[in-house]
């Protein structure tokens, strides 16, 4: 036995010398990460996507990605002798006849729903937070750009069974391809391989599905966490915290052994969903038959915001020289639309940057009520997308509640323009609430709820002070000063350039810091300190001279 471990060490060792693994692991087990609940969000989006890898390679070894037309004689009795693709008989083959296929089938499609949940929560923890400025603003587009793709692949797995629901889905796509001005016929023809629905359209999304885009998913993932080493994790502000340094548990053994629980839990809940919870009952849509549509049809919620979109849109079309139409009503919800947001969501990073002009390096998470003009646009946002998901899903709402379809696209349609400035101006406001209650709270400490009665009957407030944790936390506000706009002429008279582009820069930046209640200067800090812990003179006097003693711990608070 001993000669076997002693023969393992020294291949361990020549292997070693070759590749220096144990050096490189050394110097980078014992890094230091922070510690929060909301850096597991990443996790859960790396988790899943592991099981998407894993259970997707189980459904390639039966899945049949043809469209060629047979006769089924599976054992899915009210759908034997009807016409179908192959694609649609071998995905009934892997829910009916494959062992363990249906429940592989089912923890995909859940992991597929919780992988752009989790990877959508993540985000907004990272922009509520500001986790996104220097130095990892290239991180923030590869998520970006993670999300878009996701996006696409899970699409691209919904549309593979080619039954009548994700047909339909496939359908509007088509249509959305044709509405391009120009090129869209022949885009269509060259993606769809003739006319829709053609032959080829199943086999090329399955390259694209099982090989291309994960392959480009496990590159931009594998460049993520590397980039997330690199830097280091941000951490969130309190004591003994600061921009310079992590304050946090070593990687090993506390994370590996953190993580590696947290992948079998994500795993397991994963799991349940899967063999509990019926999701996309293939069977019960029927095969793909381009005449037909099923009622209350809904793609996967991620897809649901495009839906809504498109549904929200008047029927517009210009018909060009009377034979050219273009339909701008496919055209701007579904391709312009969609390239407008995702350019702002990868471009935000550096256009805050540009009107703060913060061109600093932060390793200290903002809290979102400390850049109120930043979370407001955050919650605007949220509301804009809340909106058009409900309103993808209009016609089920308008069922289950009794209401008229064109009631709900109204509502969107007023809506959309009406309800996120308003969700953005209510944030703003509640966030420099906050802000005006943190400044209280450190100068006069916390309402105790206790009224003390001096001897002459006076009634004052006792106030807490507030602990060294939380004091830690509120001091760590940053008060950054607007942009200032530059003279119109330099001390020579010459002209400044680009003076009008610097002024508008400059207002953006007014309005972006607006309102900021500047945190109290150490100044008032002392001042308070020196008012609030002890009574007046004349009031400790008057209590002893009534036989009673003044709290110690308690400030009071009535002057
Ligand atoms: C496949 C999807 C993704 C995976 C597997 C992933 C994974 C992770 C993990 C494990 C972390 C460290 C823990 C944490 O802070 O949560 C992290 C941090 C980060 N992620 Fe992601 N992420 C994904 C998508 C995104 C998206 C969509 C964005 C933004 C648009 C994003 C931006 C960032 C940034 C900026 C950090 C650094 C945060 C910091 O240091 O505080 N990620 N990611
Ligand atoms: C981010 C990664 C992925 C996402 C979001 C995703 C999503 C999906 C979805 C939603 C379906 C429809 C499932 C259903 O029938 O109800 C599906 C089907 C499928 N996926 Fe994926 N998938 C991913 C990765 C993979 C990978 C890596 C493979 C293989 C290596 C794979 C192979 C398949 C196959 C063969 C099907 C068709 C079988 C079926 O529908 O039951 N997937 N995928």
């Amino acid at each position: 036995m001993s000669l076997i471990v002693k023969e393992a060490g020294k291949a361990i060792s020549r292997a070693d010398e070759r590749a220096p693994i144990s050096s490189l692991l050394k110097a980078n087990m014992r890094k230091i990460f922070p510690d929060h609940w909301s850096f597991m969000l990443g996790e859960i989006a790396l988790y899943s996507f592991i099981i998407l890898l894993l259970t997707g390679v189980y459904l390639t070894i039966w899945f049949k990605p043809s469209m060629t037309e047979i006769v089924y004689n599976g054992s899915y009795t009210p759908l034997v002798g009807i016409h179908m693709s192959e694609a649609y008989a071998s995905t009934l083959d892997i829910s009916f006849d494959v062992r363990g296929g249906l429940l592989l089938r089912q923890i995909h499609h859940w992991a597929a729903l919780f992988f752009m949940a989790a990877m959508m929560v993540h985000m907004f923890r990272i922009f509520f937070t500001g986790a996104f400025r220097r130095p990892r603003e290239f991180n923030w587009v590869i998520g970006g750009s993670m999300i878009l793709i996701g996006l696409l692949e899970g699409f691209a797995g919904y549309s593979l069974p080619d039954d009548l629901l994700s047909g339909v889905g496939v359908r509007i796509v088509a249509g959305i391809v044709e509405s391009i001005p120009v090129i869209g016929t022949y885009l269509m023809f060259f993606i769809f391989g003739g006319e829709f629905p053609g032959n080829d359209f199943i086999p090329r999304l399955y390259t694209f599905h099982v090989l291309l885009v994960p392959g480009i998913l496990l590159a931009l993932i594998g460049l993520h966490l590397i980039l997330i080493f690199y830097h280091k994790h941000t951490q969130y502000p309190g004591p003994g915290r600061t921009n310079s340094n992590v304050v946090g548990f070593p990687l090993f053994p506390v994370y590996v052994a953190k993580a590696g629980g947290f992948f079998f839990i994500v795993f397991g809940v994963t799991a349940l969903m899967g063999a509990l919870v019926t999701i996309n009952p293939i069977w019960a849509y029927g095969p793909y038959v381009p005449d037909q549509v099923t009622a209350g049809s809904q793609p996967d919620w991620y897809i649901g915001f495009l839906d809504g979109m498109l549904r929200a849109m008047p029927p517009w079309e210009t018909v060009l020289f009377g034979q050219w139409t273009i339909s701008w009503n496919v055209f701007i919800p579904a391709a312009v639309m969609p390239g407008i947001l995702v350019g702002l969501l990868l471009a935000y990073p550096f256009l805050e940057a540009w009107v703060t002009g913060d061109k600093r390096e932060h390793h200290l998470l903002d809290r979102p009520r400390n850049n109120p003009t930043r979370t407001a646009i955050g919650v605007m946002v949220i509301s804009f997308y809340g909106i058009l998901v409900i309103n993808g899903a209009n016609d089920v709402i308008a069922i289950t509640f009794n209401l008229s379809i064109n009631q709900l696209i109204w509502f969107t349609r007023i809506g959309i323009f009406i309800i996120p400035p308003l969700a953005f101006i209510a944030t703003r406001r509640w966030c420099l609430a906050l802000q005006r209650r943190d400044r209280d709270l450190l100068l006069h400490g916390r309402e105790s709820g206790q009224i003390l009665r001096l001897p002459h009957g006076e009634f004052i407030e006792i106030h807490t002070p507030v602990s060294d944790d939380v004091k830690a936390v509120i001091l760590s506000k940053e008060d950054v000063a607007p942009i200032e706009a530059p003279p119109a002429t330099d001390e020579n008279g010459v002209k400044t350039p680009g003076l009008r582009g610097k002024r508008w820069r400059a207002k953006l930046s007014r309005a972006y810091f607006g309102d900021n209640v500047a945190k109290p200067s150490a100044a008032e800090l002392e001042e308070a300190a020196h008012h609030g812990h002890e009574l007046h003179d004349h009031e400790v006097a008057e209590l002893e001279a009534a036989g009673k003693h003044a709290p110690s711990t308690l400030t009071p608070d009535s002057h």
